[in-house]
């Protein structure tokens, strides 16, 4: 079944195209885990993929992966530029065709719409952030609600009390702001979908140190209110310092492994990664 929701997805790969690339990209499944720290503890997985693998034509993007993600963790997924990390999180949304299983609350992502993933809690925060230029912050952030409409007002001011910048600008254009404020904005629309399970896509992507700031406390503090938070990310630094467990994504295969405290460890993260 097609998992097309309209955004961006003409590019992609059939089933046909990914099964095509499966015998010269097969995964070795040998991921380095020396930390014994693989297997999420914190609860049961909201979040699994086997074998998953996505191809735009000739080109591999995924290349075969096996992860899980636990109720209440956050899992960075880290990797340089065209690594895989946005179709990654594109497969898992379902914005994109995929060969092998992802299951969203124990079901395929590709028997569902995209749609329907984000009415079950499935919310995807986009590298491009996505927002209305030309309306409102408040009226970007209600129209993160258009499908849960209890609760709002609660809603607005959890992510009012996160970003106190978005209830300044509440009546400012989404385009005139600066980009640290639509990437807080951006963040803000999509926890008013109430997401069980939210995916970053760069949150960090061009912003000042002193954004960050704001971002990286915003991301714990999501997680605390019970959203679990999956995390990709170049800023692997920032990534480190806000995940419960890692995985390194490199040319679509998983290098790496573990926590960060393990991963800090590992010769090769540091030198390629970490500067030494
Ligand atoms: N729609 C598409 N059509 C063709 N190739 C694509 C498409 N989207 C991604 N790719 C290719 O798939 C590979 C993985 O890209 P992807 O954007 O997932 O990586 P990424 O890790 O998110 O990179 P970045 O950090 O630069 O955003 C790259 O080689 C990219 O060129």
């Amino acid at each position: 079944m097609s998992t097309d929701s309209g955004s961006g997805s003409d590019e992609a790969s059939t089933r046909d195209d990914a099964a095509s690339s499966r015998d010269d990209a097969a995964f070795s499944g040998d991921v380095p885990d020396s930390s014994g720290d693989a297997t999420p503890d914190r609860g049961e997985a909201i979040l699994r993929a086997e074998g998953l693998q996505v191809s735009y034509g000739e080109v591999a993007a995924l290349r075969g992966l096996d992860f899980r993600v636990a109720d209440g963790e956050i899992v960075a997924i880290i990797g340089p530029n065209g690594a895989g990390k946005s179709t990654l999180a594109d497969a898992v949304s379902g914005h994109v065709a995929y060969e092998g299983s992802v299951t969203y609350r124990g079901r395929e992502v590709a028997d569902a719409s995209a749609s329907d993933l984000v009415s079950q809690g499935l919310i995807h925060c986009t590298e491009t952030r996505d927002l209305f230029g030309y309306m409102t912050v408040a009226d970007n952030l209600d129209l993160g609600a258009y499908r849960h409409r209890d609760d709002v007002d609660e809603r607005r001011e959890f992510v009012y009390d996160l970003f106190p910048t978005l209830e300044d600008r509440a009546d400012q254009n989404a385009r005139t702001m600066s980009g640290g404020e639509q990437q807080m904005l951006a963040i803000g629309r999509a926890l008013m979908s109430d997401p069980d399970l939210l995916l970053l896509d760069e949150p960090t992507l061009g912003l000042a140190p002193v954004i960050l700031e704001d971002i990286s406390d915003g991301i714990e503090e999501i997680r605390d209110a019970g959203v679990t938070v999956v995390l990709c990310e170049q800023n692997v630094t920032f990534a480190m310092d806000h995940a419960d467990r890692v995985y390194l994504l490199e040319n679509g295969r998983f290098e790496r492994e573990g926590s960060p405290e393990t991963l800090r460890g590992d010769e090769y993260i540091r030198e390629a990664y970490l500067g030494g």
